[in-house]
């Protein structure tokens, strides 16, 4: 069967479909990342968005859900090079083909997902429409130009959580604003010994201090940071009253609780080798990233707010504590899955400086 993709701006790129059929519109982004679908299938943050890979063979380990970053795939729709139907992978469970058709994914292979990208990073991330309804494409160019905006609309309640839930370790105690969290960051959270209790994103400051955490984590999600308004509030009252890490979303929603300003980036920033500067140890890492939106450096300082990381690709900001409070984030993935595991770092420095606050 037939599917195409095709773009705000006119283009349509035509390829086989897989998966599930249909039709479906969103912000079509690139994630460069050699490995990892099921992780980026599965990371809640792309909620709304049309996914390319730009890596050419994509499917062949398979998929198994040990690897999967959050209860099912909220992608609009999944754009590769080449799919492999017949994966070898002794964890693997089933293809990635039924995976989408599992998750009413529709797939689109056979595209030149390199020249599609270079088109994007030109004319940066655009709305489309993917579909398997091909007869009309001129349609469906009107379609994808009548597409709500991305940054008007609110996809957090649909990929957060809607009750507390409670992972149990030891000690300390952390509490995760679920902004769309990947399931990474509790896992590595456990791994430190802490009781992980995730909160949903409209949860009031008072309900998380009623648990006494030691520290507050403000999860990765999906969507314009301007748009989580309850979360910004509950951390701005949060912050000086417990140590608060944010993570991508939540380095976002910290900064704009703290009066710093974001902005859209023109194509983002998705892949697991992106290169980030720790301005403070001088060491670079490779790192997992996922964001469209970015805190503007020159925001930063009145917000009380210093970088501690930076992008070796753009120059953008990557991480802030604050000059007084214990309060650290980074726009990038800690946690991996999928990427590099060299920033888990970041999860010791918290813990230490829930340590210094003495919890
Ligand atoms: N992974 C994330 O948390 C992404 C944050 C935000 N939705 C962005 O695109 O910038």
């Amino acid at each position: 069967m037939q599917a195409v993709l095709a773009l705000e701006d006119g283009t349509l790129y035509y390829g086989r479909a897989f998966g599930a059929g249909g039709e479906n519109w969103g912000e079509v982004v690139f994630n460069t990342g050699m490995t990892g679908y099921e992780g980026v299938l599965t990371d809640p943050s792309y909620c709304g968005q049309i996914v390319v890979m730009t890596y050419p063979l994509v499917g062949n380990y398979g998929i198994n859900s040990e690897d999967f970053e959050s209860r099912g795939s909220f992608v609009r729709g999944f754009v590769v090079r080449e799919v492999c139907d017949r994966p070898s992978n002794w964890k693997a469970a089933g293809t990635l083909a039924e995976f989408l058709a599992n998750e009413g994914v529709i797939g689109l292979a056979g595209v030149d997902t390199r020249a599609l990208t270079r088109r994007l990073r030109t004319k940066g991330t655009m709305r489309g429409i993917i579909s398997t309804k091909t007869s009309d494409p001129e349609t469906l160019i009107e379609k994808a130009r009548s597409c709500p905006d991305f940054s008007a609309q609110d996809f957090i309640p649909t990929v957060a959580t809607k009750e507390i839930v409670r992972y149990d370790g030891g000690d300390p105690v952390v509490a995760l604003i679920d902004l769309g969290a990947k399931q990474n960051i509790v896992r590595c959270l456990q791994r430190r010994g802490c009781t992980v209790v995730v909160f949903p994103p409209d949860s009031l400051p008072a309900d998380i201090l009623a648990l006494d955490p030691a520290g507050v984590v403000i999860s990765n999600g999906p969507g314009d940071p301007v748009r989580a308004v309850s979360a910004i509030a509950a951390v701005r009252e949060l912050a000086g009253k417990k140590p608060l890490f944010g993570i991508c979303l939540g380095h976002q929603v910290l900064a704009l609780a703290l009066g710093a300003r974001t902005y859209k980036l023109k194509f983002g920033h998705r892949g697991s080798n992106h290169p980030v500067k720790d301005l403070a140890t001088g060491k670079v890492y490779i790192s997992s990233h996922n964001h469209g939106f970015s805190v503007a450096e020159e925001s930063l300082g009145p917000a009380g707010l210093v970088i501690t990381h930076r992008s070796l690709n753009d120059g953008t900001v990557e991480g802030f504590r604050h000059r007084e409070l214990p309060v650290m984030a980074v726009q990038y993935h800690p946690e991996a899955g999928p990427g590099p595991h060299d920033s888990e770092y970041l999860f010791d420095e918290f813990l230490e400086l829930i340590g210094r606050e003495g919890n």
